[in-house]
């Protein structure tokens, strides 16, 4: 069984994965051209994942793409936090917040969010693990080597499989000793955080690893430029080799939330992979 705590909502991930619609509401996010600013237009892509059948969305308000600029946190409140309430108020969404900063988890957690998802594994502000144990909010633990300003400038791991795991395990066990549920808790990866080209293709080769950890493991490869690298494709004409990828590790059950900005294909890829298990 694999259990995913996230506020009320228990969800059993032992045979179903979910489908993550990415929700960038910044004006830099490298795949959105930072469309999505606007709180209207924010709700209108929501409103479109959800119908294509995003199980949950993630919203994010400081991009995470190599060499992004920082955003303060009174600008990523500005951004993030009308958006989760309107979320809260116009749809049933399980909503999780993509930020590393504690103000921020706290503020859209009051509003509603159910999970938290921290690119840093709640390492840049470990405050953050207060409003995520006192609302008993889902967490995303994310490996990244360095910060998004350093970490594509020299990548080095002796065997980036383990140093990755040992590290996403170290992160559950301070988690757990903070006082955060264990089965509040969801591990990733990182695809693209502090990795070559040869690091992503073999994290995503030895993905059954990290079932060890017995997490919830969290997959974002939507778009991104390794898929880039071997289909030569530009960034807005992934959507196959986006949904290849998910297939492949859904298919070797070693990733059971996947994060994505093209809900529908996706949405289909996971109900046939899941139809031909369960038949
Ligand atoms: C915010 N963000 C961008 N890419 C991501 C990934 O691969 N995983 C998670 N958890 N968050 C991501």
């Amino acid at each position: 069984m694999l259990i995913w705590k996230c506020r009320d909502l228990n969800l059993d991930l032992t045979q179903h994965a979910l489908v993550m619609g990415i929700l960038n509401v910044t004006p830099d996010s490298f795949s959105d051209g930072g469309q999505f600013a606007l709180l209207d237009s924010a709700l209108h892509q929501a409103e479109q994942m959800l119908a294509e059948g995003a199980n949950l969305l993630d919203v994010g308000g400081e991009s995470t793409r190599p060499g992004a600029e920082p955003v303060c946190v009174e600008e990523e409140l500005r951004r993030v936090v009308p958006v989760v309430r309107e979320l809260t108020r116009r749809t049933k969404a399980m909503i999780s917040v993509d930020t590393t900063k504690e103000s921020v988890a706290r503020a859209t957690l009051a509003e509603g969010a159910h999970i938290i998802n921290d690119i840093s594994a709640c390492r840049f502000e470990p405050a953050i693990l207060d409003p995520i144990r006192e609302y008993r909010a889902g967490v995303i633990l994310m490996h990244m080597q360095g910060t998004p300003q350093t970490m594509q400038l020299n990548p080095s791991y002796s065997d980036v499989v383990t140093e990755v795991r040992n590290f996403l395990q170290e992160r559950i066990q301070f988690l757990v000793e903070a006082g955060i549920a264990a089965d509040s808790i969801a591990i990733d990866p990182g695809i693209g955080f502090g990795k070559t080209h040869e690091h992503n293709m073999i994290l995503l080769k030895e993905l059954r690893e990290f079932q060890k950890l017995r997490k919830p493991l969290c997959l974002g490869v939507s778009r991104k430029g390794f898929i880039g690298q071997i289909t030569g494709k530009p960034r807005n004409d992934r959507v196959a080799g986006s949904v290849a990828v998910a297939c492949d590790a859904l298919t070797r059950q070693s990733a059971q939330i996947i994060r994505v900005h093209d809900v529908a294909p996706t949405v289909d890829a996971v109900r046939m992979i899941e139809a031909i298990r369960l038949s």
